[in-house]
């Protein structure tokens, strides 16, 4: 793509946080600014992540089609029941902006113990969370969310192994990228039971190929990558790309530029 827009290209500027889609190496040879949307999306994809993981463990696509399918009769006491948040233990695997959010946002639940894994360490938050060694976390959390960005340290990290550390009742919720995870392996940790139920906002690739094997599974809730998508986080992050390209084609400081 580099080459495609040929040497005069100046700057790259991406509509999201991540980064990981840009040859960042190959950016810097060729001396082409990079900027990103950080902060303004950060709310917006939080909230998503709370969408996801209450879409899952409440069962509300399952609700949903019941009632669209006719198979909602009589009331019964025990039907569609999920796990709730309160008095859970909620894992957060990546805190930085949209983890500390999301930890923000999970507070009013009740959720009596908040554990998170973070490559920065143990860190000041605004809400009480215990910094652990990740395979605690695994194996403590009720409800695993992963927010962090993917680097070749990330890449993987669920698979097999991590799967089999967690909780036979646990949900996995990814709001982060879609390379994180293994999905084969996730795909047998859900359909073992190894797993209790998942809620995935990225994959491998994008868009997921309708046949794909995690789509035939009714304890997996895919979403098209929408963990930014309100009009108003959309907007801005709009025109701060626009305001990153602008100021990089006038050679002045990007408002939100990459350091290469
Ligand atoms: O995934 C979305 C983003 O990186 O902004």
């Amino acid at each position: 793509m580099l080459s495609i827009s040929g040497p005069q290209l100046k700057v790259v500027s991406t509509l999201s946080v991540g980064y990981d889609h840009v040859n960042v190496a190959e950016c810097a040879k060729r001396n082409i600014r990079l900027g990103n949307t950080p902060d303004v999306l950060t709310k917006a994809t939080a909230e998503l992540g709370v969408a996801l993981l209450l879409t899952v463990s409440r069962n509300i696509e399952k609700a949903v089609h019941a009632v669209k399918s006719g198979e909602w009769s009589s009331w019964k006491s025990m039907w569609l029941c999920g796990s709730g948040l309160e008095y859970s233990t909620v894992g957060i695997v990546g805190m930085g902006r949209i983890g500390t959010t999301l930890l923000q946002m999970l507070q009013p639940f009740g959720v009596s113990r908040f554990l998170y894994s973070s490559k920065r360490g143990a860190r000041e938050l605004p809400v009480e969370a215990e910094c652990v060694e990740f395979h605690t976390l695994l194996k403590e959390s009720d409800f695993v969310i992963v927010c962090c960005s993917l680097t070749p340290e990330t890449k993987d990290l669920f698979r097999a192994e991590t799967f089999s550390q967690m909780k036979k009742t646990a949900i996995f919720i990814n709001i982060s990228r879609g390379a994180v995870v293994n999905q084969e392996d996730l795909y047998d940790s859900l359909k073992n039971e190894t797993i209790l139920a998942a809620g995935l906002d990225v994959t491998t690739p994008e868009p997921l190929p309708t046949d794909s094997p995690l789509l035939s599974l009714d304890n997996c809730t895919i979403l098209p990558h929408i963990g930014s998508a309100t009009t108003k986080a959309r907007s801005i992050m709009s025109e701060l790309t626009a305001k990153n390209i602008l100021a990089a084609l006038e050679g002045k400081p990007m408002p939100a530029e990459i350091k290469l």
